[in-house]
């Protein structure tokens, strides 16, 4: 048939899932707070928004800190990157605990991918300390500390965007 193929998502290109339930979300989280214990400690945690708010959540938890600030950048809508947008700035409060270049500020993300959110907050705090709590290989080179490398043909599915459903036996008929 003559016509376009759909574009496919970034989710369709990744090609392999890599599932991750609340416990294990929980687990790793609690990891990377190890980490940044020896690294911190840390006035305030910006939270990129909106998948930086749960682990944001947990690491300011173990951490201690109780100054959280997000930073609101749009770019995949559902799962594909368009123009990066940011919603909402940090806020001038946040920016005086880190001397205006983010000094001694902690960034949290779910994951970076190509990297652009991260490259994006960097910009606007380049002495602030970048963690993820997952990371593929384009955006690796932009996090200080992140726990877990999934290839760049893996697409992860965090736990608030999934639900328990039924799975079909591997054998045909086996059901
Ligand atoms: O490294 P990149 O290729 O820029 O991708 C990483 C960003 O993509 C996802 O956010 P998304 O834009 O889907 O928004 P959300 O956090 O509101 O779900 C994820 O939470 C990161 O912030
Ligand atoms: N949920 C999810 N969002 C993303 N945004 C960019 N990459 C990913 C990914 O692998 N999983
Ligand atoms: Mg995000």
């Amino acid at each position: 048939m003559a016509g376009e193929a759909p574009e496919l998502s970034a989710q369709e290109r990744a090609g392999k899932a890599f599932p991750v339930s609340w416990d294990q979300f929980h687990r790793d989280c609690r990891a990377l707070s190890w980490r940044l214990n020896e690294v911190g400690p840390f006035h305030a945690v910006i939270a990129i928004t909106r998948g930086g708010l749960v682990p944001a959540a947990i690491v300011a938890r173990e951490l201690g800190v109780r100054v959280i600030d997000t930073v609101c950048i749009a770019s995949y809508d559902h799962n594909k990157q368009g123009d990066l947008q940011v919603l909402k700035g940090i806020s001038e409060a946040a920016m005086k605990l880190g001397g205006g270049t983010g000094k001694g500020l902690l960034i949290v993300d779910d994951l970076v991918d190509t990297g652009k959110t991260g490259k994006l907050v960097r910009e606007m705090l380049p002495d602030a300390h970048f963690a993820t709590v997952y990371a593929k290989p384009m955006g690796r080179p932009l996090v200080d500390t992140f726990i877990t490398e999934v290839s760049q043909d893996t697409w992860i599915f965090f736990p608030w965007d999934t639900a328990l459903s039924y799975h079909p036996p591997l054998r045909d008929g086996a059901a």
